[in-house]
């Protein structure tokens, strides 16, 4: 058998372990609180779509949100990483989209319900080729931004993080496992926004990577 290569991790089967309301302005957007601990969730590697494919629209959902964020990589296995050695854990990095129906989470929030159905519906987490980890010197400050039909909705900076990727990569690992393969979604900045079916979104990391995708009904 060929070796597995981590720059096709989506391919890998690994799990996706996502950071919500790290970025104050879009918990204050949500009318969410600030968060004193990351707040996490899952999606299933089932949720990864690639650039070509379509974004589908869960046949439950009547509001289905963009959020752009820095997904992380991981190239070595870990478990209670300390925060001192995270970055040597980390093999690159990629452009995601944490797709989420949001009308459903809204009623799991009221509900005092799991966030699921919300957010690791198939083809929720649009993800870009590999970027290898040289290519962004600091990932604690570089520009994300995602624009709709051409629109920039929105355009933030890492910098804005409540939570570094050190701090979150420790945390994380503490109580779940790493494994090579394994991808961190490190949250979304404000400027979250509903599409609708032949909507096209264009996404980035700066200008070191790009992807298009297209919303589809299923
Ligand atoms: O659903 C939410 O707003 C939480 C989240 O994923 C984020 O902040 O990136
Ligand atoms: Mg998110």
């Amino acid at each position: 058998m060929a070796a597995r290569n981590v720059e096709r991790f989506w391919e890998w089967g690994r799990k996706i372990v996502c950071v919500g309301r790290n970025y104050a302005d879009h918990a204050k957007e949500l009318g969410n609180a600030v968060p004193a601990e990351p707040v996490l969730f899952l999606k299933p590697p089932s949720a990864y779509v690639r650039e070509g494919a379509p974004i589908l629209l869960p046949g439950y959902c009547s509001e289905l949100h963009h959020e752009v964020e820095l997904g992380v990589v991981i190239g070595k296995a870990g478990t209670a990483i300390p925060q001192a050695a995270a970055m040597h854990h980390v093999a690159g990095y990629a452009l995601c989209l944490d797709m989420t129906a949001r009308d459903v989470q809204e009623r799991c929030k009221s509900r005092g319900l799991p966030w699921t159905l919300a957010k690791a519906f198939n083809t929720s987490c649009p993800v870009s080729d590999f970027v290898p980890k040289e290519k962004i010197p600091d990932p604690g400050n570089i520009r994300l931004w995602l624009k709709v039909n051409e629109q920039l909705r929105q355009d933030g900076s890492t910098s804005q993080m409540i939570f570094s990727i050190p701090y979150l990569i420790s945390y994380i690992s503490d109580v779940i496992s790493l494994e090579e393969g394994d991808l961190i979604l490190t949250g979304t900045p404000k400027g979250v926004s509903s599409v609708q079916e032949h909507d096209e979104l264009q996404a980035g990391i700066e200008d070191v990577v790009t992807m298009t995708f297209r919303v589809a009904s299923r």
